[in-house]
């Protein structure tokens, strides 16, 4: 089965091509949370996060999505408590998004699917001294994931939408600072899911303990439409492509717990 090879044919995907040599295999991403079977752990705490805005630096097309990150050099952005033992920095944010409103999150609820979800990345500053090194660790990361869905237009969103078209091309960046990430969370963050899980794009090290938001946050169908007007190319590209469908296919569970801080 897919949970025991070492090898994934390779995805289908316009991202990459080519067989993959994935560490270990059996604890991929993304997942379908089937409701029903995740367990409530009593023991998970509430999560705590304390952004610092001042530490948002730039935004950025790396051809896969696009990234707001952050100085995480001190410990000014953080997150801890909920299923993490220890104090985990933040270092960037990122979206994906398909290319109708009827599909483009990682993760589903019951099968069902997100037209977008967003992901905020941090890792253990506690065990480690920098990113790199805690990408490939066990738990070396925490990464919340909040669905979106279309509705009302999303103010503090903006900032961000309209900064995008500057960073159409893969490879180009500008300055972006002063953003709030607290302003992306949904207004309950004490309801999420939780399981062992890997990176989504390569190198899908399985180093990831996933925080699943059960609360959503509206964006416009309008501000939706801007993150489809990106591309995955860079400028000196003959064939531009639109960035949108950057999703990953959802892996096997492997006998993997999901835990719910709910119940
Ligand atoms: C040496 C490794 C390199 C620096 C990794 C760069 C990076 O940040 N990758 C990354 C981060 C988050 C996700 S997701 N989609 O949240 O699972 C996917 C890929
Ligand atoms: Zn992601």
């Amino acid at each position: 089965t897919a949970c025991s090879s070492k090898y994934v044919l390779s995805q289908m995907h316009p991202m990459w091509q080519g067989p993959l040599a994935i560490p270990g295999g059996d604890r991929q991403s993304p997942i379908d949370i089937v409701v029903r079977k995740s367990i409530f752990d009593s023991e998970l705490k509430p999560l705590v996060s304390v952004y610092d805005p001042n530490t948002c630096q730039q935004i950025w097309n790396n051809g896969y999505s696009f990234l707001v990150e952050y100085d995480d050099t001190t410990d000014k952005s953080t997150l801890k408590g909920g299923p993490l033992q220890d104090n985990f920095r933040l270092c960037q944010f990122h979206f994906h998004w398909g290319e109708s409103n009827a599909w483009g999150s990682e993760h589903t609820l019951d099968r069902r699917l997100f037209p977008a979800e967003l992901h905020l990345v941090h890792w253990n500053s506690d065990k480690y001294s920098l990113f790199e090194e805690a990408v490939m660790e066990d738990n070396g990361l925490a990464v919340i994931g909040v669905f979106l869905k279309v509705g009302k237009r999303h103010e503090g969103l903006q900032k961000l939408v309209d900064a995008l078209p500057a960073i159409r091309h893969k490879g180009s960046v500008v300055e972006f600072t002063r953003f709030d990430p607290a302003c992306l969370l949904p207004s309950n963050i004490n309801d999420y899911w939780t399981y062992h899980g890997s990176l989504t794009t390569p190198p899908l090290t399985e180093s990831v303990t996933w925080i699943i938001m059960k609360h959503h946050i509206e964006v416009s169908h309008d501000q939706l439409a801007v993150f489809r007007s990106l591309l995955f190319t860079s400028a000196e590209e003959d064939v531009q492509k639109s960035m949108v469908n950057n999703f990953r296919v959802q892996q096997p569970l492997c006998g993997r717990a999901v835990r719910s801080s709910f119940s």
